[in-house]
């Protein structure tokens, strides 16, 4: 049996309709760092990279986004720091613990510039929206996975109703060259 996330692993719980949001908090046992997400998040999906937050034994993240103006540290936001401040998403995470609270885009160029990347499973409340994909599946042997195993990660994956992809979905992939054809003009100009 192959663990994907904790999140997954034992059937994917169902968003709630209505739902519209809540507080994550971080992994402290004292002084723990409270982001508020006040609103339902879209594109939920397990991701296989090795920058995104995982929880201890998960090989995947479960990462999802929401509009940057819902997102509001609540406590402790001295604690946090920008991960990597040149990657194109700026993680802060938690000093104390190590999980990353939120992802964010400052780069206004970017085709998903006003989203934040958070991590649900932070939260206590039920009804966040449900992974529907796995992204960067390929990536989890740069974190150790022998490439012998991805088969059966790609089968467990498939079984639990996650399709795998080795970057995003086809649709998140189309949106991105959508917006790069738009920026150079070329957009619908070649008619197949
Ligand atoms: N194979 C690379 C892929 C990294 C990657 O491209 N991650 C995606 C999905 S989170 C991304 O958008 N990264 C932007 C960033 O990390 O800022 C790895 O595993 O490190
Ligand atoms: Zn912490
Ligand atoms: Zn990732």
């Amino acid at each position: 049996m192959v663990n994907i996330h904790p999140a997954v692993d034992n059937g994917i719980p169902r968003a709630a309709p209505g739902f519209s949001g809540g507080t994550l908090t971080c992994h402290c046992a004292s002084d723990p760092v409270k982001v508020r997400v006040g609103a339902q998040t879209a594109h939920n999906h397990v991701c296989g990279c090795t920058k995104c937050w995982k929880p201890d034994g998960a090989i995947f993240a479960q990462i999802a986004v929401v509009s940057r103006d819902a997102v509001e540290v609540l406590e402790n936001g001295d604690k946090l720091a920008i991960v990597n401040k040149d990657a194109p998403i700026q993680r802060y995470a938690c000093t104390g613990c190590g999980v990353h609270m939120y992802g964010r885009i400052e780069n206004t160029e970017h085709p998903f510039y006003g989203l934040d990347f958070v991590h649900t499973e932070l939260s206590d409340e039920d009804g966040w929206s449900e992974p529907g994909f796995a992204a960067f599946v390929s990536s989890i042997i740069e974190s150790g996975v022998s490439p012998d195993r991805m088969d059966a990660v790609r089968a467990r994956l498939r079984e639990i109703g996650l399709e795998p992809y080795d970057a995003l979905s086809p649709p998140l992939m189309d949106a991105i060259a959508t917006h790069v054809a738009k920026k150079s003009g070329k957009l619908g100009t070649l008619h197949v």
